[in-house]
């Protein structure tokens, strides 16, 4: 697997660094080129919305709202801290202070996506018109949005770097059943702040259910074949937005996607020996193997996936038997132990 990593690495470094597709399909992008934020006009209208809320949203969306608008009006937060008495302005200061270094185009997108969460009469209107965006309610860890023939599933849980935990396994697989049967042409991945992903979250191995750990390594197994699985089968063309660092599972499940941009702020790492982990994502397959262009169109993944899927399926049944013996290890269980005991990370 750090072969795999190495020789993609290399592919990277012998293109030139602005608009690129590498040998791993990833096309680098500066954050200002992409499709996938909010424009200005989305912006400025979100700001009219707010004026017509009915219902008073609360003080701590107002708090978020105020944060994400600052950030994408003026930047990450570099004002003096204000006094301990002056509650007001120094909770708004925390809230702003806490976006850190989030791109003023990311703000600008979560301000829209706040903004729409928040007007559910307006957004249901939407629905008719072309164009306009459509989001998904009924997720706590995603957020869903169609718009323009384009379903977008971004992460959400900033605070943990969008780390994978046991609902947001269930909640993607769940988004990616909807987005192959919605009237969408493709479906795009991204991450909601700085991170991509941290990949899976670690607290996933601490809830030992009554049945000891044997139980849990097989109940994960047998979850990540299924979650996997779903990456496999996916019918429509499938893109990644890298919006900032990957890590894990996160990176590993790119091998299936059809093509991968991959933002100025985007690394990739992939920390099994760390771990004292294998390979997950049939990326003991896909990466040795990927090194061809990415063909994103609907008639041809099919004919190309046809002749994949079996095969993929048994490498992922095969990778999640192993994996399955590498969380009883000793190596994977001290190292999960280090990280949530704060003595290790990355
Ligand atoms: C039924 C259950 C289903 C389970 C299915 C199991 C399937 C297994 C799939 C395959 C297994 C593994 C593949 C992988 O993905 S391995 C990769 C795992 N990820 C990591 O090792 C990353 C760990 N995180 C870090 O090293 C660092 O957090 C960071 C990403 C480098 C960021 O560092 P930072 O200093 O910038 O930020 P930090 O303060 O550490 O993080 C902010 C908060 O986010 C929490 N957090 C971040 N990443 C994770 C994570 N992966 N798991 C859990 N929590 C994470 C971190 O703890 C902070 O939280 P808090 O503010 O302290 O509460």
């Amino acid at each position: 697997m750090a072969m795999a990593y190495l020789a993609w690495r290399l592919a990277r470094r012998s293109c030139p660094s602005s608009l690129q597709v590498t040998s791993f399909p990833v096309v680098q992008l500066h954050m200002n080129r992409t499709a996938m934020r909010a424009s200005q006009k989305d912006f400025e209208n979100s700001m009219n919305q707010v004026k017509l809320l009915k219902k008073d949203p609360g003080n701590e969306v107002k708090l978020k709202l105020y944060a994400l608008y600052k950030q994408a009006t003026e930047g990450p937060c570099n004002m003096p801290k204000p006094g301990v008495f002056d509650l007001i302005n120094k909770a708004k200061w925390d809230a702003w202070n806490a976006l850190g270094s989030l791109p003023k185009e990311a703000a600008r997108q979560n301000y829209v996506d706040l903004v729409s969460s928040l007007s559910p009469s307006l957004e249901s209107s939407s629905q008719v018109e072309p164009g306009t965006d459509r989001k998904s309610t009924g997720f706590e860890t995603l957020v869903v949005t169609s718009e323009d023939g384009i379903t977008k599933i971004m992460f959400n849980r900033p605070k943990k770097k969008n780390a994978i935990n046991t609902e947001m396994y269930h909640e993607i697989m769940r988004a990616l059943k909807a987005a192959s049967k919605d009237d969408s042409i493709i479906t795009v991945l991204t991450g909601n702040g700085d991170y991509y992903s941290s990949g899976n979250d670690l607290t996933n191995f601490t809830d030992i259910p009554p049945g000891g750990v044997e139980e849990k390594a097989k109940n994960n197994a047998v979850l990540l074949r299924e979650f996997v699985g779903c990456f496999i089968d996916f019918p429509k063309p499938l893109i990644a937005v890298v919006n900032g660092p990957a890590v894990g599972i996160s990176v590993t499940l790119l091998g299936l996607f059809d093509a991968v941009y991959a933002s100025d702020r985007a690394t990739f790492h992939t920390p099994f020996s760390h771990l004292g982990q294998s390979p997950e994502g049939c990326s003991s397959y896909t990466f040795p193997k990927i090194m061809s262009p990415a063909k994103a169109l609907r008639i041809s993944k099919e004919v190309i996936r046809k002749r994949e899927r079996e095969k993929l399926h048994a490498v992922n049944a095969e990778e999640c038997n192993v994996l399955q013996g590498r969380w009883l290890s000793d190596e994977c269980t001290n190292a999960v132990v280090n990280f949530l005991s704060r003595k290790s990370k990355l």
